[in-house]
C-alpha cells in the first residue's frame, strides 16, 4: 500500500481540553467522586473533539494516540507489556496510575523532565530478562474511534531508540545492564505492532525518537540502523514516519537515510536544513517549520523559504509542526485579556494548525520569482513574526551600565555573615513554601473573581504569614521564611509584577498527569516598575527577631517556565530578568533583609541537548544569576534552591553562582549527590535535603539524623544546613509541623554530637 502522505499535518496535540477537563476528570476520578466509566467517557469526547476540531481546520493528516491518561511514555511502557512485576497484581486501570502517582502500598515510577521542555514523563523500569509483550488495545481503540467519525488517522507513539534510552535499569539487576540492551527485543514487538496496524488498515504510523537530536555514540547509531532497517524491512506494514523534534539529526541522519523508513520529521525551528538533506531523497520529509515549542505566530515568509529550500531537494515535502504541540495551550480565541498588539504576534495550537494549512495550500498561489533565502541562523532567531523586533538588549543596556557581577571572596563575605547572623551549628531552615490551605486558595479565587476585597485578601495573607512565623518558632527553626502564600506560583508571581510579561487565563500547558501550568509570556523589555516582595518580607521580618529570608525566583527559573521573545539572545533576556531581581535584591537589603534567597530550580531544565552548545548556556545562566545577586552586600547571606535532582550534572555552574548557601533536592533521591565526587570541593554552604516533601510521609528522627550524619561525612561541619528537599507548599499544616518538629530534634542532636567530637 503506497500512500502517499498528505500535504499538512502536526505532531501532536494537547489533551488535557481547552477548559483542563481531563485534568477535572482525572482528579474526580482519583479522589472516588466519578467511576472509571465516566472518565473515559471524557476521555473519549476530548479525542473526538480533536480529531474533528483538526479535520474542520483543513489540515491533511490528523494523528491519533497522541491522547494520554497521564503520560505518552508510561502508554509505551503498557504497549510493550513493559510493566515492572509489583504493579502486575493491580487491575489494569489501577496498575496504570500506581506506576504514575503511587498507591498507599506502593510508590510510583521516577518522574523527570522530557528533553529540554518543562513536561514530565514517567520513568519506565527495564530488566535484563522480563519478557515484552503486546498490548496493543489502545492504539488500536483510538484508530477505530477515529474511523467511526470518518478520519483516517495516523497513530504516534514513542520510538524504540527514544523509549529505552529515557528508560532506567530496574533496581537489583545485573551490573553493567542498560535498557538499550534490549533493544532487539523491544522492536520486535515494535514489529508486531505494524503487523497488527497494517491488519487494521492502517497507512501511515509515526514513532518519535527524539533521542536522535542528542549526542548519540557509535554503538547507540548501530543500534538505531538495525532497529529501523528490521522495521523499515517489514513487508506487511504502514509506512513509517521517524520524527525527531528539538533539534538536528546530526549523525542520525545518514544512518535514518540508509533505512527503508518512508519519511523522517524534521525539526526545523531549532534546526537548519540539513546539508546533507539531499540523502534522504526518495523519502518524504516532514518538514517542521511551525514552532510547536513556543507561542509566536510563525513569519509565513521565512517558514516558506525554508520550505522552498527543502523542496529544492526533496520531492515529497509535508507542512508540519517542529514537534508534538503538546507545549502549548489550546486556542488563542479564549484569551480576553491581552493587549491587542501582543495579540497580533501570538498563536496557540489552533492557530498553528492554520498556519500550516495555509503554508501547505501556498505553493500553488506563490508569488512567482520569490527571493530564495536559506533557512535562517539558529538561536538566535527562531523565525516569529510575532516577535518584536529592536536592538539587542546586553545587560549593559538592560541595567543601564555595566554590573559588576562578583562579590568580595567567600571567607571574606563569610566572615562578615557569621559576625551578622550568629547563626548555630548545621543551621535548620526551609525552602520557603509553606501549604497553601483550601482556604487561602479559596480568598485567592476570590479576589480573582472580585468578590473577595484586596483589603480582606491582604489581611488574610498577612495572617497565614503570621501563622508560619509562630510555627518556625515554635518549633525552633533558625532561619526563618514567610511562606509565600501571597503566591499563586513561583514564576507567575513575578511576570505579573513585571513589565515585558503578560499573563494568560486560559493558557494552560499540561506539565505532568493532571497538573498545568499557565506558562507567562515575555514578550518586551522586562523593567522592574515596582517592588514585589518588600512589603511582606519586611512585614514577617517584622514579627520576629530571627532572621527572616527574602524568597526571589531567579532569572533561569524565570525565564525557563515562560515563552521567551525569540529576537534577542537568550542570554540577554536572562540578564534583563536578572537585572530586575537585582533590583528587588537591593530593595530587600535596604528593608533590613539579612539573608535572601534566589531559586533556581530550572537552571539544569534549559541546558542544551548538544553538549557543543552546552558551555555557552551554562555561562550565560551564571552570569544571569550573578548579575541579580552580586549586588549585595558581604554580610548579606545569599541563598540559592534546586530540585528536580540532576543536580550532578550542572555542578560545576552550581559553584559558579558563588552563592554562599545552596539547598538541594537529595532525600527523594537517596542521598546520591551526596556520592558525586566533586561535592566535597563545593566551597560553601550546603543543604542538601533530609525530608523528602513530594510524599505525605513523616520521616522520624532517627532517619533525618542519619541524613545529616551521611552530609556531615562527605562536607566540612561548618558547611552543612538542615533543610527539606523543596517548598511546603502541598504538604498539610499537620504533616510540617510532625516532620519539622523531628527536623530540628535531628539537627539539635547532631550538634550535641560535634559539640562532643
Ligand atoms: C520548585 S522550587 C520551589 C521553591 C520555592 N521557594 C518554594 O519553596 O516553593
Ligand atoms: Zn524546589
Amino acid at each position: 500500500m503506497q500512500t502517499p502522505f498528505p500535504p499538512s499535518t502536526v505532531l501532536g496535540y494537547p489533551r488535557i481540553g481547552p477548559h483542563r477537563e481531563l485534568k477535572k476528570a482525572l482528579e474526580s476520578h482519583w479522589d472516588g467522586t466519578i467511576g472509571a466509566d465516566e472518565l473515559a467517557k471524557t476521555a473519549r469526547e476530548l479525542r473526538e473533539q480533536t480529531w474533528l476540531r483538526l479535520r474542520d481546520l483543513g489540515l491533511g493528516a490528523v494523528p491519533s494516540n497522541t491522547f494520554s491518561y497521564y503520560d505518552q511514555v508510561l502508554d509505551t511502557a503498557v504497549l510493550l507489556g513493559a510493566v515492572p512485576a509489583r504493579y502486575r497484581a493491580l487491575p489494569p486501570g489501577d496498575a496504570y496510575f500506581a506506576m504514575a502517582r503511587g498507591t498507599q502500598g506502593v510508590a510510583p515510577l521516577r518522574m523527570t523532565k522530557w528533553f529540554d521542555t518543562n513536561y514530565h514523563y514517567i520513568v519506565p523500569e527495564i530488566d535484563a530478562t522480563s519478557p515484552f509483550r503486546l498490548d496493543a488495545a489502545k492504539v488500536l481503540d483510538e484508530v477505530r474511534e477515529a474511523r467511526e467519525l470518518g478520519i483516517e488517522t495516523r497513530p504516534v507513539i514513542v520510538g524504540p531508540v527514544t523509549f529505552l534510552s529515557l528508560a532506567q535499569a530496574a533496581p537489583g539487576g545485573p551490573a553493567g545492564f542498560a535498557p538499550l540492551d534490549r533493544l532487539g527485543d523491544v522492536v520486535a514487538v515494535y514489529a508486531e505492532l505494524l503487523a497488527a496496524l497494517h491488519a487494521e488498515g492502517v497507512s501511515w504510523v509515526q514513532l518519535d525518537e527524539p533521542i536522535l537530536v542528542t549526542d548519540l555514540d557509535a554503538a547507540v547509531l548501530a543500534g538505531v540502523r538495525a532497529a529501523y532497517t528490521r522495521l523499515g524491512d517489514r513487508t506487511a506494514r504502514p509506512r513509517l514516519l521517524v520524527a525527531a523534534p528539538f533539534g538536528e539529526l546530526g549523525e542520525a541522519l545518514p544512518v535514518l537515510a540508509s533505512t527503508a523508513i518512508d519519511a523522517v520529521g524534521l525539526d526545523l525551528v531549532r534546526g537548519r536544513v540539513p546539508a546533507d538533506l539531499g540523502l534522504l531523497a526518495g523519502k518524504t520529509v516532514v518538514a517542521g517549520v511551525v514552532s510547536g515549542r513556543d507561542i509566536w505566530r510563525t513569519h509565513l515568509g521565512s517558514a516558506a523559504a525554508t520550505l522552498r529550500a527543502v523542496r529544492a531537494q526533496i520531492e515529497h515535502v509535508v507542512v508540519a509542526t517542529s514537534c508534538s504541540l503538546q507545549h502549548v495551550p489550546y486556542d488563542l480565541a479564549l484569551e480576553d485579556g491581552l493587549d491587542d498588539e501582543l495579540r497580533e504576534r501570538l498563536a496557540f495550537a489552533e492557530q498553528k494548525v492554520a498556519e500550516i494549512v495555509s503554508l501547505a495550500d501556498a505553493p500553488a498561489r506563490a508569488p512567482q520569482g520569490a527571493p530564495e533565502t536559506s533557512a535562517p541562523a539558529r538561536g538566535v532567531t527562531e523565525r516569529s513574526e510575532g516577535a518584536p523586533q529592536g536592538a539587542p538588549v546586553t545587560a549593559d543596556s538592560a541595567g543601564g551600565k555595566a554590573v559588576p557581577t562578583a562579590r568580595s571572596p567567600y571567607a571574606v563575605r563569610a566572615a562578615a555573615q557569621a559576625a551578622h547572623l550568629r547563626l548555630p551549628a548545621l543551621p535548620v531552615t526551609t525552602i520557603g513554601s509553606f501549604p497553601q490551605t483550601p482556604e487561602l486558595r479559596a480568598a485567592r479565587t476570590g479576589l480573582v473573581g472580585g468578590s473577595l476585597p484586596a483589603a480582606d485578601y491582604d489581611r488574610r495573607v498577612r495572617a497565614e504569614i503570621e501563622r508560619a512565623i509562630r510555627l518556625q518558632e515554635r518549633l525552633g527553626v533558625d532561619v526563618l521564611v514567610h511562606g509565600e502564600p501571597e503566591r499563586n506560583d513561583m514564576v507567575q508571581f513575578f511576570a505579573e509584577r513585571l513589565d515585558g510579561f503578560a499573563v494568560t487565563k486560559h493558557g494552560w500547558v499540561q506539565s505532568y498527569g493532571s497538573r498545568c501550568t499557565r506558562p507567562p509570556i515575555l514578550h518586551g523589555e522586562v523593567k522592574r516598575p515596582a517592588p514585589m516582595t518588600v512589603e511582606l518580607a519586611a512585614y514577617a521580618q517584622s514579627l520576629t527577631d530571627k532572621p527572616v529570608k527574602g524568597m526571589l525566583t531567579g532569572p533561569v527559573t524565570i525565564t525557563a517556565w515562560s515563552f521567551v521573545r525569540r529576537d534577542v539572545p537568550l542570554g540577554d533576556l536572562l540578564d534583563q530578568v536578572g537585572a530586575a531581581i537585582r533590583d528587588e535584591v537591593a530593595d530587600l537589603e535596604a528593608a533590613g533583609i539579612g539573608i535572601i534567597q534566589v531559586d533556581e530550580p530550572a537552571l539544569r531544565e534549559l541546558l542544551p541537548l548538544r553538549r557543543a552548545e552546552q558551555a555557552e548556556y551554562l555561562a550565560w545562566a551564571v552570569g544571569a544569576y550573578r548579575v541579580a545577586t552580586s549586588g549585595a552586600a558581604d554580610r548579606t547571606q545569599i541563598h540559592t534552591h534546586l530540585c528536580y535532582s540532576n543536580a550532578a550534572e550542572v555542578l560545576d555552574a552550581i559553584d559558579a553562582l558563588d552563592a554562599d548557601v545552596t539547598t538541594i533536592e537529595s532525600a527523594r533521591s537517596h542521598g546520591t549527590i551526596l556520592g558525586v565526587s566533586g561535592l566535597p570541593d563545593f566551597a560553601r554552604g550546603l543543604g542538601p535535603g533530609v525530608y523528602d516533601i513530594h510524599s505525605p510521609r513523616v520521616p522520624g528522627v532517627e532517619e533525618v539524623e542519619k541524613l545529616i550524619a551521611a552530609a556531615l561525612a562527605v562536607l566540612p561541619a561548618d558547611r552543612v544546613w538542615v533543610n527539606p528537599d523543596c517548598g511546603l507548599k502541598t504538604r498539610t499544616y499537620p504533616q510540617v509541623e510532625a516532620a519539622l518538629t523531628h527536623v530540628v530534634r535531628a539537627a539539635a542532636r547532631q550538634r550535641l554530637r560535634l559539640a562532643a567530637a
